[in-house]
This record gives structure tokens, C-alpha cells and sequence, in this order.
């Protein structure tokens, strides 16, 4: 197993392995550190929205071509953690990370980053589908060609590919002219995905990608989940117990800006180590 148990609150979690990611050490308890494959890797993070410490010394990676559920009460940190990992928080100058977050081994907090291009490898979802208000084909033409010079015929082939990943195509090809604002919330929202797919990131970040949606469109993200995490490292915000359960390989549970506990999802949901997740899995508060 690629797990190894660790608590991001004990001050004994300071070893590190030869690839830069923290190793366990015995008898601690809590924290997930994936050593082999993980993609992100966030070593000692602190986050402040002006002088509020919402994020308090987070120690977590997250797998190459998993989903990993982020879960916890209201206010507990997840969306947060999920804007730095885009650096979508650096629009605002008093919303300010500390620590690192390494991405292919760079750490993306630098100030020297270029946000164009982080942002083409690291895509974002939100929770309400958000289309341009233009035809469904430009809706993903107009984000490619914001990154690349694609001759006619490659952005065709790009859009049609975008479109076939989120499992839009056969529902949308006979109308692409048509206006993306048209289409049903499910479908905007797998427009959503496709356009965020069609700049060919690495890692796709989705913040409640389905709150909006009825059980069939869900379930048909959580089926397009399923497909794309071959292609792509997904980290989704959920509320939704039953939805990390389905869809995630991993879960990571918060409180307070802190994580409590990350393992795999059957691990977490059968066998919770901490009495926080404990109660959070049985119901008993968030
Ligand atoms: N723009 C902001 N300015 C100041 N504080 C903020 C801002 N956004 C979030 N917060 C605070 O940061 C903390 C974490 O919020 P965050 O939205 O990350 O939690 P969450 O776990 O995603 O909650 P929810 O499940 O309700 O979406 C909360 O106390 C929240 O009030």
C-alpha cells in the first residue's frame, strides 16, 4: 500500500524521504503521506485571509491519477486549500499562503511563478457551472486559444476531444453553434469540465462540482471522474459522504483549517481513526 499513517499535528512528523516528501515515522497516527506517486506535495502550509489563520500547518499529497475528496464541515478549510493550490487567492493582496506546495517538485507559492501558466496545468471547477455566454464551441475554442496558436482543423479536433472526455459529445455535435447558456445545469457543468480539460492540464481541481446538480447528472460527473483521473490527478471538495465514498480513492477530513485525518477512502469511511471523523462519518456534526 502506498499509505503511511502520520499526524500533521505531531510535532515528530520531520523526517524526509529521498523524493522530498515527509516520512512517517512509528506509532503516529492520522496523516496520509503517499511517498511513491503523489503529484502535489504540500509541505508546512499557512494560510491568511488578512490577519485569520484559516490554514494551519497542512502536511498532505495527494496521488498522480487518483481523487482525493476533501471533506469537513462548513468553514473547515477545504475550499481554501483547494484556491492556493491554483494560486487563485494571489488576485486578492491580503489573502497570503506560507509554506510549499510542489507541483513536479517546484514550489508553485514562489513568488516568480507565471499564473498563466500554472493555471493551464492546474485547472479549476466550480461549484456553479460557470459557461461564457457563447456558443457551446467557443466555449472551449476560446480557452485553448487564450494558451495556444492551434491551426483550424487542431482546435476542431482539440474541442471535439475536450467535449468527448466530458462525455458531452453525442449530446451537443449536431448543435455547437448553439449557445452554452442553453444547455441543462448538468450539462453546463461538463462544459465546465471540458473547458477546463481542453488546455490539457495535469491536475483538476473541482469545488463541489455537483451541489448544483440532480442524481443523474451527478452521478454521470462522478462516471466522467472516474474516466478522466487516468488522464489527469483530480482533488474535489465535497459535502456530499456518500459521493467521496463513490468516487474517491482517498479522503482527506478537516476541521478548523486543519487536517485531522487522510487515508483511503474505504479506510477513512470503514475505519476512522480520529473521534472527529468518527462523529463526521456517523453524522454527528458538520
Ligand atoms: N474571502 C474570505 N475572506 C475572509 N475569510 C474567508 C474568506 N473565504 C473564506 N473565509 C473563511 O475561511 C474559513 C474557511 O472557509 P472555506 O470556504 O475554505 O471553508 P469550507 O470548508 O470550504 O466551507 P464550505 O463547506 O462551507 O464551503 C472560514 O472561516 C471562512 O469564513
Amino acid at each position: 500500500m502506498n499509505f503511511f499513517l502520520n499526524s500533521t499535528k505531531n510535532p515528530a512528523f520531520s523526517g524526509q524521504s529521498s523524493s522530498g516528501i515527509p516520512e512517517t515515522e512509528g506509532g503516529l497516527d492520522n496523516l496520509v503521506v503517499l511517498r511513491d506517486s503523489s503529484q502535489i506535495s504540500i509541505q508546512d502550509l499557512n494560510f491568511y485571509y488578512g490577519n485569520k489563520h484559516r490554514l494551519k500547518n497542512i502536511n498532505i499529497s495527494f496521488r498522480k491519477n487518483k481523487i482525493t475528496a476533501l471533506i469537513g464541515p462548513s468553514g473547515s478549510g477545504k475550499s481554501t486549500l483547494l484556491r492556493t493550490i491554483n494560486r487563485i487567492y494571489s488576485l486578492y493582496p491580503e489573502q497570503k499562503a506560507y509554506g510549499s506546495i510542489l507541483v513536479h517538485g517546484k514550489n508553485i507559492l514562489e513568488s516568480n511563478v507565471d499564473l498563466n501558466e500554472l493555471r493551464t496545468k492546474i485547472g479549476m471547477v466550480f461549484q456553479k457551472p460557470t459557461p461564457f455566454p457563447m456558443s457551446i464551441y467557443e466555449n472551449i475554442a476560446f480557452a485553448v486559444k487564450m494558451h495556444e496558436k492551434l491551426s483550424k482543423k487542431d482546435l476542431q479536433h482539440r474541442v471535439e476531444w475536450a467535449l468527448r472526455a466530458a462525455a458531452l459529445w453525442d449530446e451537443v455535435k449536431d448543435h455547437l453553434n448553439a449557445s452554452g447558456l442553453g444547455l441543462s445545469g448538468g450539462q453546463q457543468q461538463r462544459l465546465c469540465i471540458a473547458r477546463t480539460i481542453a488546455v490539457k492540464p495535469d491536475i483538476l481541481l473541482l469545488d463541489e462540482p455537483c451541489s448544483a446538480l440532480d442524481p443523474i447528472s451527478t452521478q454521470k460527473i462522478e462516471h466522467l471522474l472516474m474516466e478522466l483521473k487516468k488522464d489527469f490527478t483530480i482533488v474535489m471538495v465535497t459535502h456530499n459522504m456518500q459521493q467521496a465514498m463513490r468516487a474517491s480513492d482517498d479522503t482527506v477530513f478537516m476541521t478548523n483549517g486543519e487536517i485531522v485525518e487522510a487515508s483511503d477512502t474505504k479506510t477513512f469511511f470503514s475505519n476512522p481513526k480520529d473521534k472527529q471523523s468518527l462523529d463526521y462519518v456517523h453524522g454527528k456534526f458538520g
